[in-house]
């Protein structure tokens, strides 16, 4: 139930070609999250699959059965947007309702799938107060119970958690991430979120000017990134990255090294380096660094150590944690001791 095939799907407004080409494949019952930088063509694409927008060429496969002929409410999906889009005038059981209801379901059905959603959600005690009377948490968790009670075969998120403070948008990433387990339904996301993309995804799709850079398992493009793009786009902090002689030595033209992957000392080490910033957040210690010829690196530490500008340090990179790249920013794997 559920999977979902791009083939071939272009589009462009007016002149401007925003989507190039985009094939991928999604099993059914996965996690698919859409990550990539602002404008290089998310919402589009999720669009594109809801029916809402149509492509300038190819074709969308839900269940395998081409649907671009179909109008979004014929499509088996279910969409929540960063906007809750709720009736001020409904409850939260109305709202919940109102879908299977024009659908001309019986009132008996209605009133379960409704109970069953607000069962999931912890909504019980809130299914009769208006969208005025709710938190932004809340809200949203009533427009992810609307999608439920439809019973879609895919649901399509666009950035849910965005209007949502820190301490709710951990909250509700949990709910979604249950809601996946209990329902294991299809779902694909957009997020510019690094962390929401890491945990929910079984699969990580990044884009970057309307095209595929790569696509995979969260870990997988942490630990293996295809190109320069995904190793600097992935991972927060970023990757460091350096060229020239440090590069040379590695038998590439760039190498990225991630900040958990260099060590710290003030004794010994392969690189001499100055303090320019440090971030001391309990848990970790980020200390930007200023090295000779190589310009800004950041080393992730333990919390435990406190430096201040100005203080010197020696780096040692772990050397297995090395990313090569080609002169076409392609990787060319991880460095070894030998290299
Ligand atoms: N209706 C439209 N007419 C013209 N251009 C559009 C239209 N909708 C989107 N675009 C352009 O298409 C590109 C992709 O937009 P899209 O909203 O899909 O990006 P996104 O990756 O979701 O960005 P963000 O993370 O900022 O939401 C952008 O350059 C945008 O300006």
């Amino acid at each position: 139930m559920g999977s979902l095939t791009l083939q071939n799907i272009s589009k462009s407004f007016g002149p401007v070609e925003v989507l190039k080409d985009i094939n991928l494949e999604v099993e059914s019952g996965e996690f698919v999250v859409f990550v990539g930088p602002s404008g290089c063509g998310k919402s589009t694409l999720l669009r594109i699959i809801a029916g809402l927008e149509d492509q300038t060429a190819g074709q969308v496969l839900i269940e395998e059965k081409p649907v671009d002929h179909l109008p979004p409410s014929k499509r088996g999906i279910a969409m929540v947007f960063q906007s809750y889009a709720l009736y001020p005038h409904l409850t939260a059981r109305g709202n919940m309702s109102l879908g299977l209801k024009q659908s001309g379901a019986d009132r008996n059905r209605i009133a379960q799938q409704v109970q069953l959603a607000a069962d999931m959600l912890s909504l019980e005690s809130l299914l009769d107060r208006k969208p005025s009377e709710l938190s932004g948490g809340q809200r949203q968790r009533v427009a992810i119970g609307r999608a439920i009670v439809r019973e879609p075969t895919l649901f399509l998120f666009d950035e849910p958690l965005s209007n949502l403070d820190a301490a709710l948008r951990v909250n509700t990433r949990i709910e979604i991430a249950k809601l996946h387990r209990t329902l294991n339904s299809t779902m694909v996301y957009v997020t510019h979120d690094q962390t929401e993309a890491m945990t929910l995804a079984d699969k990580i799709v990044v884009l970057n000017e309307g095209r595929i850079e790569q696509v995979g398992h969260p870990l997988e493009l942490y630990q293996r990134p295809a190109n320069l793009f995904v190793a600097g786009f992935i991972g927060s902090p970023k990757m460091n990255f350096l060229s020239g002689d440090a590069a040379a030595a590695f038998g590439a033209v760039e190498i990225g090294i991630r900040p958990e992957h260099i060590s710290l000392s003030r004794d010994s080490g392969s690189w001499k380096a100055v303090v320019s910033h440090a971030e001391h957040l309990g848990s970790d210690t980020f200390v930007y660094l200023e090295i000779e010829d190589h310009g800004l690196l950041t080393v992730r530490t333990t919390g435990e150590t406190l430096c201040q500008p100005g203080e010197s340090f020696f780096l040692t990179p772990n050397v297995e944690a090395i990313h090569r790249f080609d002169a076409n920013g392609v990787s060319i794997g991880q460095a070894s001791r030998t290299s």
